[in-house]
């Protein structure tokens, strides 16, 4: 049994509890001055402040030399695994191409979708394991990943198989969502329904089947899949007993989000153009709203009312969204000075969405996403001392130490 001990943290800042916080308690953050830590193998065994230190010897000691300590960060969006680029779709962007041009005119996600068939597994893994690597530099501790620049079996199986495997080798932890409905495949142009078929009758069951992944996820926007499409994939998720998100009101508003409140799905993604009927349903559900503001600031589109769907006692996440299309940056750190900038989340309400909320938006609630006793042992050491430097700082990598499941990583 390994005990690790880390002293002199001038401030541990974090949520508690297991279940994703909303309104006045998006805010609530447990602030301990002078604290220590005792980790036991891959658990939190005791927490202490105000400078007294556990009883219990320790094998290793860190001195996190009186900055600040946080849960690791858990990332709720990304599309992790993809073969190619889209670095050429920025001329086009700069010369006013919308987002939905780019996709309609075959490029967009179906350019990411024809190499990511061509990419052998391998290829996509060792991709992937960059990034992961980056992330957890960054603070990244746990890690959603989503599957669909496949849009046929055989390539979905493989990018699932990559999350899989990468979950197995690599110290993050990841979880898989199914997201075969990205997007219409070339071989069904203009046929959506007829794809949506087949994604019932073969691909959600097969997923389920193999264990492959824990959520589904839809884009629901226009010119993709509407919401009586929507509806006909995700009531199939939960027949199979995949949990729902859904990429809801990123573009236009088709009434995405309120879809979500309605089969109560856990997340709904990007909200940027949301509506009064959708915060209203997702309020009534609980679902909670994952947030996307790097992909805002990349898109050069306006910003979801984040203050709102607090007031509106939604539960607020905040995640990168990193893709080769909409988000190219998987920098998490960057999502919260958007969050503080541009949301005008304050630094407690950002580190409640970057830790407990997308934690349980993936179901992981019960095992990370804030620092107590019997939680796994995954924290950052900031160089910072508290969250507002944190929230302030943007541009270089604040983590000095990121600590994974009771080791240094
Ligand atoms: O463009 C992409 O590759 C990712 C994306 N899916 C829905 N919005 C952005
Ligand atoms: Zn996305």
């Amino acid at each position: 049994m390994s005990k690790l001990l880390i002293k002199n943290i001038g401030r541990l800042q974090t949520p508690l509890g297991s279940c994703s916080h909303y309104g006045a308690k998006q805010g609530e953050n447990q602030k301990l001055d002078q604290a220590a830590v005792l980790i036991e193998d891959d658990r939190i065994k005791e927490i202490t402040s105000n400078g007294t230190l556990p009883q219990e010897e320790a094998d290793v000691v860190i001195d996190a030399q009186g900055n600040l300590v946080t849960p690791g960060l858990v990332e709720g969006h990304t599309h992790l695994v993809f073969g190619g680029y889209r670095q050429a779709e920025i001329p086009l962007k700069l010369k006013g191409a919308g987002y939905l041009d780019i996709l309609r005119a075959g490029g967009g996600i179906l350019d990411t979708v024809q190499k990511t068939r061509e990419a052998s597994k391998d290829e996509l893994y060792q991709k992937s394991r960059g990034f992961l690597d980056e992330m957890l530099s960054l603070g990244v501790t746990t890690c959603e990943a989503k599957s669909g620049y496949g849009l046929d079996l055989d390539t979905e199986v493989k990018m699932l198989q990559v999350i899989r495997e990468l979950n197995d080798s690599h110290p993050v932890d990841l979880v898989a969502t199914f997201m075969g409905a990205h997007a219409v495949p070339p071989e069904y142009e203009g046929r959506g329904d007829a794809y949506i078929d087949l994604l019932c009758r073969e691909m959600i069951p097969y997923v389920k089947e193999h264990g492959l992944a824990e959520f589904c996820d839809v884009f629901c926007e226009d010119s993709v899949f509407d919401v009586k499409q929507s509806r006909r994939y995700l009531r199939c998720a939960r027949e199979n007993g995949l949990g729902l998100k859904i990429h809801a009101d990123e573009i236009e508003e088709i009434g995405g989000s309120q879809l979500a409140g309605q089969m109560e799905a856990i997340s709904a993604e990007h909200l940027i153009a949301i509506g009064e009927k959708g915060m209203e349903a997702m309020a009534a559900a609980k679902t909670t709203a994952m947030l996307l503001p790097a992909t805002s600031f990349y898109l050069g589109k306006s910003y979801a009312p984040a203050r709102e769907l607090i007031q509106r006692e939604i539960p607020v996440a905040i995640a990168s969204d990193f893709n080769p299309g909409s988000c190219p940056s998987l920098n998490l750190q960057l999502a919260m000075n958007l969050g503080y900038l541009r949301y005008k989340m304050t630094p407690e309400e950002i580190l409640t969405a970057v830790t407990i909320n997308p934690a349980c938006a993936i179901g992981r609630g019960s095992q990370v996403g804030t620092l107590e006793a019997g939680k796994q042992a995954d924290l950052v050491i900031w160089d910072a001392p508290d969250m507002e430097m944190l929230c302030y700082r943007f541009g270089s990598n604040m983590a000095l130490q990121v600590i994974k499941k009771g080791e240094l990583v």
